[in-house]
């Protein structure tokens, strides 16, 4: 089932700055899309147009079917935002801001704190769930307002940036979450600038960069329109004549293939001309350096036509 459809969608600010550029995209539920684009790429705006807090210039997007700017109430029923500015009250204990939201969602008071308390716990913020909001720092806030998205057990959640500003286990505890909130069958729409986190966690991807979509897929796909090349670091006894290769220390070797299938060619190649090998290991390009590449690629394309 398709969880998010945008076709052909755009957005322009008053005053003429064109954020979202005429982007189509499918993702499907159960999926964690990654959204990545550097700062100002359209992302923030993107979710707001798929949240019903915008309403698109041109061409449109369904979430679960529904048009969010002609069913905004339908569609806050089965949908959690957090965004990095998420509104709650600083007065009012992290506890308290669950419920007066949970009770927003129509959810009854004791179903409300029974919840409120689950989430508390499973983000690690039981020992601050009687605190003013005022007191949290800015990785508790964040927490909290995740906990707030998830209130009542939406279909799909839009995170905008959720581990930033938390510290490495508490990153984990969020990112092991967004899994098995995937698992269960929540379709997650992830914008990030952690990429390596995201490589962790997305099943598929969206990239990005001044309003335009460059590239979607899954890791295999963007990687294939980067370079398919991968590196086999080798350790072994010889490596046999007119076989190419780096030297990296001793007997340890780096060989740059194609595919897959021309790694047991190699190690056949080493134990045929009479060596041994002790270890093989095949690197693939990871999605940071297959970002960096296509927005590059994009930039370079967009001074060639500016020329
Ligand atoms: N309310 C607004 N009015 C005019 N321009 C806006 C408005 N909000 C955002 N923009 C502009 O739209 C573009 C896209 O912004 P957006 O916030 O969607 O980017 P982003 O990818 O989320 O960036 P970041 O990673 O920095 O959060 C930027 O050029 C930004 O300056």
């Amino acid at each position: 089932m398709i969880a998010v459809l945008i076709e052909n969608l755009s957005k322009i600010y008053t005053g003429g700055n064109k954020a979202v550029n005429d982007i189509s995209l499918a993702v499907n539920q159960g999926e964690v899309f990654g959204f990545l684009g550097p700062n100002g790429a359209g992302k923030t705006t993107t979710i707001k147009l798929l949240c019903g807090m915008l309403t698109p210039s041109n061409g449109s997007c369904r979430v679960f079917d529904l048009d969010p700017a002609q069913n905004p109430e339908k569609l806050h029923q089965l949908s959690g935002v957090m965004t990095e500015h998420a509104q709650m009250y600083d007065h009012l204990t992290g506890l308290d801001n669950l419920i007066f939201f949970g009770t927003l969602f129509g959810m009854n008071m004791s179903e409300c704190k029974k919840r409120a308390n689950a989430l508390l716990n499973r983000l690690n913020l039981t020992y601050a769930g009687q605190r003013r909001l005022s007191t949290y720092s800015t990785g508790m806030r964040q927490r909290l307002s995740l906990a707030r998205a998830m209130l009542h057990s939406p279909k799909i959640l839009f995170l905008d940036e959720p581990t930033s500003g938390l510290d490495p286990e508490s990153a984990q505890n969020v990112n092991t979450l967004i899994q098995e909130l995937a698992a269960s069958g929540t379709t997650i729409f992830l914008c990030t600038h952690q990429l390596r986190y995201a490589q962790e966690i997305c099943t598929t991807y969206g990239l990005i960069s001044e309003g335009s979509l460059l590239a979607t897929g899954n890791i295999e796909k963007l990687r294939s329109m980067v370079s398919s090349k991968l590196t086999v670091r080798l350790k072994a006894s010889l490596i046999p004549n007119g076989m190419v290769y780096e030297k990296t220390g001793e007997d340890t070797y780096n060989i740059t293939v194609s595919s897959e299938d021309e790694i047991p060619l190699i190690i056949k190649g080493i134990v045929g001309a009479g060596g041994d090998v002790y270890h093989v290991s095949a690197d693939q390009i990871p999605l940071e350096e297959i970002y960096f590449s296509l927005i590059d690629m994009n930039n370079g394309k967009m001074e060639r036509e500016n020329l």
